[in-house]
C-alpha cells in the first residue's frame, strides 16, 4: 500500500491552486491557457527531490516562452504536456493571488528574463554575451535555508570568498555573500562604538570566561536542541543556586561565534556591528510582554545577553558530539575555535518545538496558533514597524500550556485567544526589519541572487514576493510581507503539518476556516489590518 501513488498525483500546480483558490474557477481560465510549472517550487514538493533539476535551456535567442521550457525537470506536469499549457501567466508567481492580476514584473524578473547558466558555453560563442548570474539546480529544503544553501554551494564547488568558482559550467557567476548585509539607517547623526554598545547591552565591561559563565555545575539536564548556520542552541535547567527569579523555566542558549577571522559553517563570523541589531531587535520584541498599550508574549523571551571568550566548555562539546551522533550535525565541530574566540550568548526561555516537528491535535488547535501569530505580528508592526521576513515553519515554536487563554493588548484594546493547549513563540530575527528609536534596522537582500532563485517549497516564492512588494528596497516598511508569510503559514497548516486526528467534525470545521482565510489573506495590507478585520476592531 505504501507504494500506491497519491490520489492527487495527476494534479499539476494549477489544479492544486484551484483547490485552495476556488474563486479562480469563476474566471474560467482553462488549463490549456496556463503555462507549465516553470516555477517548480510548489509542484516539486510531490516530486522526486533527489532528481536533478536541469534548468539549462535549449534556445536562448528566441525570447518566447517555449524556448525557456526546461528539457527535463521533476514537476508534476509531465513535460510532454508542457507545451499545451502556454500563456503568459503562472499559477504561482505570475499572478497576485488575491487580485488575480497578471504580474508582468515578476514575469520579467523571474521567468522570461531569468538568467541561466549554459552547461557548455564554450561551444557556443553567442553565449558569451549572456550574463550567467543565476545558479543551476538551486533546490533548497523547506525551513532553515541557510544550511541548505551552504550545502548546495559546497556541492556546486562555489566558494563565496572568491566571488565564485563554477567548475563545470564555463560561465563566471557572481555569488555574493547573502547574510552579512545587516544594515542600520540612523536618522540622527551619531557614531556608534559597536563593541561598547554591545557590552552595555550585556551589562559587562569586558568579555567574561565562557567556561566560568556556563560551568557544568550550574546547568542541569543540558542538551543541544538545535543549530543554525550562525550558532549552536542548548537547553538546560538552571541549578537552584543559579535561578534568578525562582522560576523553573528551562533556559535556551544560542551561542554565536563573533569577530573571528575564520569561517564557521561556511559563513564569515558576524562582527559586533552586524550582531548589534539582532540584540536590539531580540530585546525590544521580547520586551513587548511588559508593554503598556501593546502587549504580547509571542516573541522569544530574551532574559540576558552575554559576551564570553575562550574555548568551548568541554561539557558542551560532549553534548554537541552526542547531538551529532544522533542527528548528524551540519555545523563544524566546536573544537575548532581558538582560545581567544569571542561568543555572543543569547539566553532565552525554552519555547517548545517548531511547527515542522509538531503534531497538532486538530485544525482547531492550528487555527488558534495562526491567530496567535497574527496578533503577535500585528503588535510588532504597530510598535516597531516590525516585519519578520523569514517566518518559515522552523521559526515558529509551539509549547504546551495550562493557560486557557492567551492575553494580548493591541493599541490599548485587550484581546484573548483560546490557547487550545498551546502557546506560540516567534524566533530568529536575522532577516527582520524594525524601526527603533528613529533607527531602521534591516538586512539588505537587494543584491542577493541566490535566495530569490531558490526553489523547493512555497517558502521560496515568498522571498520573491517580498522583493516585489518592497521594490527591492529592504529598508522600507512594507507590513504586507508579514501577510505573505501568513499566507505561507496557512498553506502549511492546511496541507503539510501533522494532525493527530483528521476525522472529527471540529477538525473539518476549522480546516474550512483556514481555507476561507487563505482565500482572503492576501487582500490584507498588514497583519494589523487582518487582525482588525478578524476581531472586528475599529
Ligand atoms: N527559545 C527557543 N526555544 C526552543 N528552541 C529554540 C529556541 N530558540 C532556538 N531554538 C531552536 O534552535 C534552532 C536554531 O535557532 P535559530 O533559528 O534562532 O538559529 P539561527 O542560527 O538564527 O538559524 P539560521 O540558520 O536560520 O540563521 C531553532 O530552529 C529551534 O529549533
Amino acid at each position: 500500500m505504501e507504494n500506491t501513488m497519491p490520489d492527487d498525483l495527476w494534479k499539476d500546480s494549477f489544479d492544486k491552486l484551484l483547490d485552495i483558490q476556488p474563486q479562480l474557477r469563476n474566471l474560467n481560465i482553462i488549463k490549456q491557457s496556463v503555462r507549465p510549472a516553470l516555477n517548480m517550487d510548489s509542484s516539486v514538493e510531490n516530486s522526486n527531490i533527489g532528481t536533478e533539476l536541469n534548468v539549462s535551456f535549449q534556445n536562448k535567442e528566441n525570447d518566447s516562452l517555449e524556448s525557456y521550457i526546461p528539457r527535463f525537470c521533476p514537476i508534476s506536469t509531465p513535460y510532454t504536456y508542457c507545451k499545451k499549457f502556454i500563456c503568459e501567466m503562472s499559477p504561482i508567481t505570475g499572478i497576485n493571488l488575491d487580485g488575480l492580476e497578471c504580474n508582468k514584473e515578476i514575469h520579467k524578473n523571474s521567468l522570461f528574463k531569468r538568467k541561466v547558466c549554459f552547461e557548455d558555453s564554450s561551444k557556443d560563442k553567442k553565449n558569451e554575451s549572456f550574463d550567467c548570474e543565476v545558479p543551476k539546480n538551486l533546490l533548497l529544503k523547506p525551513g532553515k535555508w541557510r544550511k541548505s544553501l551552504n550545502i548546495w554551494r559546497r556541492t556546486q564547488n562555489i566558494f563565496p570568498e572568491k566571488g565564485c568558482m563554477c567548475s563545470k559550467a564555463s560561465c563566471v557567476t557572481t555569488i555574493t555573500r547573502p547574510f552579512s548585509r545587516r544594515k542600520t539607517i540612523f536618522k540622527k547623526n551619531c557614531t556608534v562604538n559597536f563593541k561598547n554598545e554591545i557590552l552595555q547591552h550585556c551589562q559587562q565591561t569586558k568579555p567574561t570566561s565562557f567556561d566560568f559563565e556556563y560551568a557544568e555545575c550550574n546547568m542541569i539536564n543540558t542538551k543541544k536542541i538545535g543549530e543554525g548556520v550562525y550558532g549552536e542552541v542548548f537547553r538546560y535547567t538552571p541549578s537552584s543556586g543559579n535561578r534568578h527569579n525562582f522560576k523553573t523555566d528551562d533556559v535556551v542558549l544560542k551561542i554565536i561565534p563573533i569577530e573571528g577571522a575564520t569561517e564557521i559553517n561556511g559563513e564569515m563570523q558576524k562582527t559586533f556591528k552586524q550582531i548589534l541589531p539582532e540584540i536590539i531587535i531580540s530585546k525590544k520584541m521580547s520586551s513587548l510582554r511588559n508593554g503598556k498599550t501593546n502587549i504580547t508574549s509571542g516573541f522569544a523571551n530574551l532574559n540576558k545577553v552575554k559576551i564570553v571568550s575562550g574555548k568551548y566548555p568541554q561539557h558542551l562539546i560532549m553534548l554537541w558530539e552526542r547531538y551529532d551522533h544522533k542527528n548528524k550535525s551540519e555545523n563544524e565541530h566546536p573544537q575548532i575555535f581558538r582560545d581567544d574566540q569571542l561568543f555572543l550568548v543569547l539566553e532565552m526561555n525554552y519555547a517548545g518545538s517548531d511547527i515542522s516537528n509538531y503534531t497538532f491535535k486538530n485544525a482547531e488547535q492550528s487555527y488558534n496558533v495562526l491567530l496567535q501569530v497574527i496578533i503577535t505580528l500585528a503588535i510588532g508592526e504597530e510598535v516597531y514597524e516590525f516585519e519578520h521576513r523569514d517566518l518559515h515553519w522552523g521559526n515558529i515554536l509551539i509549547e504546551k500550556t495550562n493557560k486557557k487563554r492567551i492575553l494580548y493588548k493591541f493599541n490599548g484594546e485587550k484581546l484573548a485567544v483560546c490557547s487550545k493547549g498551546v502557546i506560540v513563540t516567534i524566533i530568529d530575527y536575522t532577516l527582520s526589519r524594525v524601526t527603533i528609536d528613529e533607527c531602521c534596522h534591516f538586512n539588505d537582500l537587494s543584491t542577493d541572487e541566490e535566495l530569490f532563485t531558490a526553489t523547493g517549497d512555497y517558502q521560496y516564492d515568498i522571498y520573491r514576493m517580498m522583493r516585489k512588494e518592497l521594490g527591492n528596497n529592504w529598508s522600507s516598511f512594507a507590513p504586507k510581507t508579514n501577510v505573505l508569510w501568513l499566507s505561507y503559514l496557512i498553506s502549511k497548516l492546511q496541507g503539510k503539518v501533522k494532525y493527530e486526528s483528521e476525522h472529527t467534525r471540529t477538525h473539518k470545521i476549522n480546516l474550512q476556516k483556514l481555507k476561507d482565510l487563505h482565500n482572503t489573506i492576501l487582500s490584507y495590507k498588514s497583519a494589523a489590518d487582518c487582525l482588525r478585520c478578524l476581531f472586528k476592531l475599529s
